[in-house]
């Protein structure tokens, strides 16, 4: 929940259209994300939440045939100008997905992989990476016995959070995560949603989820989606117990999506 509001912005987002060839899937979207929260995304299936992440790594580029109009700014640089480096753009805007996808190496490997990527490779240093990056993921403790073992032998959740931690050790400013509980069980997802709480002093976190007592835990301000538009944003708490449009409102009641 929020504890102050006066965060500098750190994500800006102004007047954007996206389309997939000729179907716009977002519509003027325009957004202020503060540093060092958690922003939600809410809305039905097929609003556009994953493609408004996604615009703002430039991960859509790799989608053929799609388009953009407006302005995405993160510390006040246009992320579309043709002078940015969009490799270390997705470095310092890192992502996790829905469903866990740990490389298929071991333990240490997969979070030594991004620091390795980018040049060190002196095993003190390296050593010192992973643990740090497990510590802050809270896999520390379950896993120093056994980083020699595959990624992929752990469960859902431990995953879930290893590929956090790996997006962590290339050291980004900003988490996008999509879904990243909806793979995942009960226990599992609260201890994910315990690291998104903690993570929030380092990082800044939008996080799109079906689950509104999720959103509701989790994030500090909340933008509900719907038919490509924002329909709604503000203050987690208003937006759940005082929504303002009533589409926002039958949507977190469930009358609808
Ligand atoms: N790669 C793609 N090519 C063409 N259309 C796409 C592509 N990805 C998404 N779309 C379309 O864009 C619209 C928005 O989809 P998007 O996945 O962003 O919605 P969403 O809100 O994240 O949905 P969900 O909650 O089901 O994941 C939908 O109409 C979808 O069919």
């Amino acid at each position: 929940m929020t504890e102050q509001t006066n965060k500098s912005i750190k994500i800006e987002v102004n007047q954007l259209d996206f389309f997939y060839d000729q179907k716009q899937a977002l519509n003027k979207i325009s957004l202020e994300i503060p540093e060092q929260e958690v922003f939600a995304l809410i809305g039905p299936s097929g609003c556009g939440k994953s493609t408004f992440l996604r615009t703002l790594n430039r991960l859509n580029d790799l989608i053929h045939k799609t388009s953009l109009k407006g302005k995405i700014k993160i510390d006040g640089d246009d992320i579309y100008h043709s002078s940015i480096d969009v490799v270390q753009l997705r470095k310092s805007v890192g992502m996790v997905f829905q469903k866990p996808n740990p490389f298929p190496f071991s333990i240490y490997d997969n979070v030594a992989y991004g620091p390795r990527a980018n040049g060190i490779k002196k095993r003190e240093q390296l050593n010192a990476i992973v643990e740090k990056c497990l510590r802050q993921a809270a896999l520390w403790d379950e896993v120093k016995d056994r980083l020699d073992d595959s990624g992929t032998s752990l469960s859902g959740g431990q995953q879930q959070r290893l590929c956090i931690a790996r997006v962590m050790a290339v050291e980004p400013d900003i988490i996008l995560m999509d879904e990243p509980t909806s793979a995942l069980d009960p226990l599992a997802t609260l201890k994910v949603e315990e690291l998104i709480h903690e993570l929030k002093q380092n990082y800044t976190i939008v996080i799109v989820t079906h689950n509104m007592e999720q959103a509701a835990r989790v994030s500090d301000k909340t933008a509900f989606f719907l038919d490509g538009v924002v329909v709604e944003v503000g203050e987690t708490d208003q937006i759940f117990t005082n929504p303002k449009m009533k589409e926002t409102e039958d949507y977190i009641t469930g009358k609808f999506g």
